[in-house]
């Protein structure tokens, strides 16, 4: 067992070890070493069980079929548990820690009963950094474990690294389904009792009920941008919900940009792109998650702290993303609620013509005159960031890449032009603290609603909303010279014509809207100066060779006095949610737009 022949000598990790196996009263412990041999044996067994299924068209590929109620984030039933509930803000569920810990702790007794409790030791970010961010997630899952396989440089390099005294996120996870003597597993085990909880003061995490992704790996949102966050504030750095790319120009210059859109709203898209514009070329660098630090140069640089992508799979194709579709097909991948195909293949809706015959995420025949789509709208891809065909070689760098620019976007029907350039920094964090898009699949709930998503952050901010927009602008004044910071841009690929069409073609076309970011950057963009910022002309958009009406782009790049009257009672209620906590320039900034939009 586990415990007598430990692979390590930290003595605080061994003490919490031996204090969750005597709560939680596995059979055994499995102290994960991430080689190879482990994936193979513990996706065997997932395969002999039925967990997972294989798929043959893909070399070392499997496929997950949750349970139908355990298929994406769960925002209501995640919690901050500071001691002070104002210190988790008017946006998060707050839980005093001590309840918390006392209602999860029952939840935890004997929950890993009959069940392997793995512990694996994993790094957010690459090992070689100054101060290594440490986790160690328990967990009585073994698709957990091999997700993180994927997900996090884990197993035994890092506990080496650990040595006998190194800080590290403690993150307990327990899919809460313990098993009588004798009693046959489900398929996909899980409690209808769900938290995802978060005691930030002792950068801690309990997940618990769940095994989806985004609930259960939990270096993922919960530790690197959750608690990330709330280290971030202390220690003045910048955990965020953001892709990372490379970008260079014909003439062979180089610009880092990230990108903080919403869960499913094109951030693995934006990333990988590949630019439909010619002499442009694009690196991947991050596709979900961003942490931004000042470096000796005095400018922000941007590190990912994952090893994988955990993607949204419905739409990605080889027409919108061919480098996603080129990961995937090197295989070692682990797929969720995607359907199969007759040939042992994977396939999901948005992926060319469908077959006449398919087994759906459900594990029932699927036909095209089925109801249902044969995939689940969250359904995901889960595959080493190694086997991208673009990604940048400075991907593992511990100081990141210099960042130039940072997009906001959201998935807006109306209101939000194409692109927009902020004025300066502060007017950058408004436009970041006002972000708004209609909710997706991605979380549980209603989809389609439009709702602000600050720094589409809304369910990963850690603490109070308003300090966090606080620490951004802070983060503006800590820079040595404005002139160091990034341009902010604020985005929107999703709005749409009268008739419900998408405005703008998106995916590899994008690179219009980047080429016109970079001008921007070098001084010699066109843009017309409007009360919300600087938008570009139609003419200085470069569309040669676009097949898009003119009245389209028209449309795409409109700033509607009409629909801003809507949008700023909007912001209104939005600021007012946060009361004195609010940062008085995030007030002024929506002053003086009114003023522009003269608004009352
Ligand atoms: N119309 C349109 N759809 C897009 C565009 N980019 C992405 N999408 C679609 O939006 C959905 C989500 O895109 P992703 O790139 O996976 O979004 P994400 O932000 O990485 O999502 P998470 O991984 O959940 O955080 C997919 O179905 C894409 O096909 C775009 O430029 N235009
Ligand atoms: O965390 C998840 O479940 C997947 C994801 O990337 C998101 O929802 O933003
Ligand atoms: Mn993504």
């Amino acid at each position: 067992m586990g415990l007598t022949d430990p692979p390590t000598r930290h003595h605080r990790l061994l003490a919490w070890v031996g204090e969750v196996a005597e709560l939680t009263d596995p059979d055994q412990i499995v102290w994960c070493d991430g080689s190879p041999g482990e994936w193979e044996r513990l996706t065997a067994e997932l395969v002999a069980f039925g967990t997972l299924v294989p798929v043959p068209a893909k070399p070392d590929s499997f496929l997950a079929r949750t349970d139908p109620n355990d298929v994406a984030r769960v925002e209501e039933r995640t919690f901050i548990c500071s001691a002070d509930p104002e210190d988790a803000g008017p946006t998060n569920n707050w839980t005093a820690p001590d309840y918390m810990r006392e209602t999860m702790t029952g939840l935890y007794r004997g929950s890993m009963r009959g069940r392997t409790m793995y512990v694996v030791p994993f790094c957010m970010g690459s090992l070689d950094a100054e101060k290594p961010m440490f986790g160690v997630e328990i967990t009585d899952s073994a698709y957990v474990a091999v997700s993180m396989h994927i997900m996090t440089r884990m197993g035994t390099s890092v506990l080496d690294a650990m040595g006998k005294n190194a800080d590290f996120v403690k993150c307990l996870h327990s899919v809460g389904a313990p098993l009588a003597p004798g009693e046959t597993d489900a398929l996909w085990p899980c409690n209808e009792t769900k938290y995802i909880s978060h005691f930030p003061d002792d950068r801690e995490i309990w997940s618990f009920g769940s095994g989806y992704g985004g609930n259960s790996l939990l270096g993922k949102k919960c530790y690197a941008l959750r608690i990330g966050s709330t280290m971030g504030r202390d220690e003045g750095w910048l955990a965020e919900h953001m892709l990372i790319l490379r970008l260079t120009s014909p003439e062979g210059k180089v610009y880092h940009v990230t990108g903080a859109f919403p869960s499913a709203c094109g951030k693995t898209n934006l990333a990988m792109l590949e630019p439909t514009i010619p002499g442009w070329k694009v690196e991947t660098l991050g596709d979900d998650i961003a942490w931004l630090r000042y470096g000796e140069d005095g400018r922000l640089w941007a590190s990912n702290p994952e090893y994988g992508f955990f993607g949204v799979a419905p739409g990605t194709d080889y027409r919108t993303n061919p480098n996603a579709m080129r990961t995937i097909e090197k295989g070692h991948t682990l797929f969720t609620n995607v359907a199969l195909t007759d040939d042992g293949d994977i396939w999901w809706e948005g992926m060319g013509e469908s077959p006449e015959h398919l087994i759906d995420w459900k594990g029932r025949d699927w036909t095209p005159n089925s109801e249902e789509p044969s995939s689940h709208p969250n359904s995901r891809f889960c595959t080493p960031i190694k086997q991208c065909p673009v990604l940048a070689e400075q991907y593992d760098d511990p100081r990141g890449v210099p960042i130039d620019a940072i997009l906001f976007g959201g998935r807006r029907a109306t209101t939000i032009p194409l692109v927009t350039q902020a004025r300066d920094w502060v007017h950058g964090v408004y436009m970041g603290a006002t972000l708004s898009s209609e909710t997706t699949a991605a979380a549980t709930g209603k989809v389609g609603v439009v709702r602000r998503d600050p720094m589409a952050m809304l369910p990963f901010i850690g603490y109070n909303a308003a300090d966090y927009f606080g620490h951004w602008i802070e983060m503006g004044k800590a820079a040595t010279s404005e002139d160091l910071l990034p341009e902010v841009f604020y985005v929107n690929w999703f709005r749409r014509s009268e008739d419900g069409r998408f405005l703008w073609p998106g995916f590899g076309e994008n690179s219009r809207v980047l080429k016109w970011v970079v001008e921007r950057l070098e001084g010699r963009g066109e843009a017309v100066e409007t009360p919300i910022g600087y938008c570009p002309t139609p003419e200085s958009l470069d569309v040669e060779g676009l097949d898009m009406g003119e009245s389209d782009l028209k449309a795409a790049l409109q700033v509607d006095p009409e629909e801003w009257a809507e949008e700023i009672p909007l912001v209104e209620s939005w600021f007012a949610r946060f009361g004195d906590r609010l940062p008085t320039v995030l007030w002024s900034e929506l002053d003086a737009l009114k003023q522009r939009l003269d608004l009352p």
